[in-house]
């Protein structure tokens, strides 16, 4: 029997309240009704601040960043993006938060449609909202921030390097102009240099837009450079 929808993520308000680029308090949410792998997690990201979430392997991370980023439906808990309270999100992000977050993830040869060209899978969430008429004159200068150049944008992700791609993912990630950025092990399938281009490609973007941050990851020593501050996994839940 398929599980129940429950109804919308309870919050105080849909007013925004300005300060922070994320809030989830007290979030529950799990894959198995009897054993939620997150119990009352809460997590805040200040307007352009950069927070590393540190913590081991299958501890849920990756579970809490989905939750952040309106791809998986919490049980229990407030979800707020930019100061506004998430509601009647079911399957899809609500329409007037599609554009808060972005995301990348750490395979992006599992995030990427293998069909499209990396120029139209970093243009593909403008089409998706309606703003097609913006492609040309946000996609160069976005590819280029990003490293990628040339004839690269005509290539399809089988014809380029994971760090090629990944570099694609995030210009996709920062084609709607996120308030939050959402990196879930984005460079672990990476070598030292790309990793570090990559992370210097973010802060670039960050330095120029004011996105906030959220870093998914075990590198201690990478996020303790790359983020105002860290913060443990067992650190949001509750005592
Ligand atoms: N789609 C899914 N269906 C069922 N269980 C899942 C699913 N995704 C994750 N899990 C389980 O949820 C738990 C938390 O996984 P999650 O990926 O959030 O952890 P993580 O801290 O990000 O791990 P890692 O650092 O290894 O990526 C694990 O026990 C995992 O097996």
């Amino acid at each position: 029997m398929p599980e129940p929808i429950p109804g919308p993520i309870p919050g105080p308000t849909h007013e925004p309240v300005p300060g922070f680029a994320l809030e989830l308090r007290g979030i529950t949410a799990g894959y198995d009704r009897r054993a939620p792998v997150l119990h009352g997690a809460s997590l805040t990201v200040g307007d352009g601040e950069a927070v590393g979430l540190l913590g081991p392997s299958g501890c849920g991370k990756s579970t809490l960043a989905r939750v952040a980023a309106l791809l998986h439906r919490p049980r229990a808990g407030t979800v707020r993006l930019a100061g506004r309270t998430v509601y009647g999100f079911r399957h899809r992000a609500p329409r007037g938060l599609r554009t808060t977050v972005g995301v990348v993830f750490q395979q992006p040869r599992l995030a990427a449609d293998p069909r499209l060209t990396l120029a139209d899978l970093i243009a593909e969430p403008l089409r998706a909202t309606g703003r097609r008429a913006e492609i040309p004159g946000r996609l160069p200068a976005l590819a280029a921030s990003v490293g990628l150049g040339g004839d690269l944008l005509a290539r399809r992700p089988h014809e380029v390097s994971d760090g090629q791609l990944q570099r694609a993912c995030l210009a996709r990630a920062l084609v709607l102009r996120p308030r939050l950025l959402i990196c879930d092990e984005m460079t672990a399938m990476l070598d030292a240099s790309t990793t570090a281009a990559l992370v210097a490609a973010v802060e670039e973007y960050r330095r120029e837009h004011g996105t906030a941050l959220l870093a998914v990851g075990h590198d201690r020593v990478l996020l303790e450079r790359w983020c105002d501050r860290t913060v443990e996994f067992g650190a949001l839940l509750p005592r």
